[in-house]
């Protein structure tokens, strides 16, 4: 039995465009996803406790072709699954054992759905702890890769490498198309994460700004602009310049409200940030609902979120230097 880890993340910026080799910048926080194999003789059994929808929690156990009887919509327990499912045929592929059988438990503190990347970390955590498993270590480079393969066929074809390989080696990274680096010398971030309890649908958001993409030209120059900001942010990310930052993180919400990812909760959590003088605040990943991430080393952001109407969880998110591990 091998239980691995890896962090969730928020965008600094960048997010959707990255989807269309913009560079962006995840960083991943002090929030995890765990993972538990135990080899078994054949099969799969799947036991995921947080896997709540619309209030209910779900325990399921499947083969991938069983489905757990449950009252919610189909697609999201596929979707869990589906994670799962690729991530364990990758370490089988991985370790060269193709007929190995496991038992995978999922928990973890990152909401779902919510931009906090909980898909990214469970892939990475659940590929690194079924490959120690079969007595393989995978470079955590090679569990990125092969976490991006996961979420590129789960996510019909739309992902980039930003979240899994953030996922994987912790703290910031820089992702445009397929280089993907550390930056070095990031050691902590002032965020604050408000969550209005929500999800978006991350497969129909990338394919809304992907449509407006192509049918307007100043919805293409809008992701372009989106890159520009990150070429801009990360040259002041090493200075500490939080003033700059957050001012470059409000032009990024605004450039991804115009691009229709945003909604009227999150704008309120940005603008109740904005408000209480944080330095910036922008929406964190797909968007339609769920976090927003803030930068304000006072507890001023935080005690405004807290009194917020629409958001239901205000917390501080340190910067997680460390990447997938095992437990
Ligand atoms: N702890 C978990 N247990 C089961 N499934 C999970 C877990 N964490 C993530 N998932 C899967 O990942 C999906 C959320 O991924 P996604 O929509 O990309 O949002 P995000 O990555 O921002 O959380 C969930 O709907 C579920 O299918
Ligand atoms: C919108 C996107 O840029 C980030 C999605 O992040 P999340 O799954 O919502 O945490 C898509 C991607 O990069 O694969
Ligand atoms: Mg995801």
């Amino acid at each position: 039995m091998v239980t691995s880890s890896a962090p969730g993340k928020v965008y600094l910026f960048g997010e959707h465009a990255v989807v269309y080799g913009e560079p962006a910048v995840p960083c991943a926080i002090e929030r995890r996803v765990h993972v538990t194999a135990t080899e078994i003789d054949e099969g799969l059994r799947i036991h995921a406790n947080d896997l709540q929808l619309d209030g209910f929690t779900v325990e399921y156990s499947g083969d991938g072709e069983s489905h757990p009887d449950v009252d919610v919509a189909e697609s999201l327990v596929e979707a869990g699954m589906g994670y799962v499912n690729e991530a364990v045929a990758q370490a089988r592929d991985a370790a060269d054992a193709p007929e190995a059988g496991f038992e995978i438990s999922v928990e973890g503190d990152i909401p779902l759905g919510a931009g906090l990347g909980s898909s990214a970390a469970l892939v990475v955590a659940a590929i690194d702890a079924a490959t120690r498993e079969l007595g393989v270590e995978l470079p955590a480079s090679e569990i990125a890769d092969r976490a991006y393969q996961v979420e590129h066929e789960v996510q019909d074809g739309q992902a980039s490498r930003a979240d899994t390989f953030c996922s994987a080696m912790g703290g910031a990274v820089r992702v445009e198309g397929d280089d993907c680096r550390r930056l070095d010398g990031i050691d902590t971030l002032p965020f604050v994460i408000g969550y209005d309890g929500g999800a978006g649908d991350t497969g129909a958001l990338v394919a809304g700004v992907r449509d407006l993409r192509g049918k307007y030209g100043f919805a293409a120059d809008t992701v372009t602009a989106i890159g520009d900001i990150v070429r801009e942010g990360e040259a002041v990310l090493g200075t500490g310049d939080y003033e700059r930052l957050g001012e470059l993180m409000d032009f990024n919400h605004g450039l991804l409200s115009a691009l229709g990812v945003s909604s009227r909760s999150l704008d309120s959590m940005v603008w109740a940030a904005r408000d209480a003088d944080a330095h910036g605040a922008k929406l964190t990943g797909a968007g339609g609902g769920g976090c927003i991430v803030a930068l304000d080393e006072t507890d001023d952001a935080l005690t405004a979120l807290k009194y917020t109407p629409g958001c239901e969880d205000v917390f501080r998110a340190e910067l997680d230097t460390d990447g997938v591990r095992q437990e």
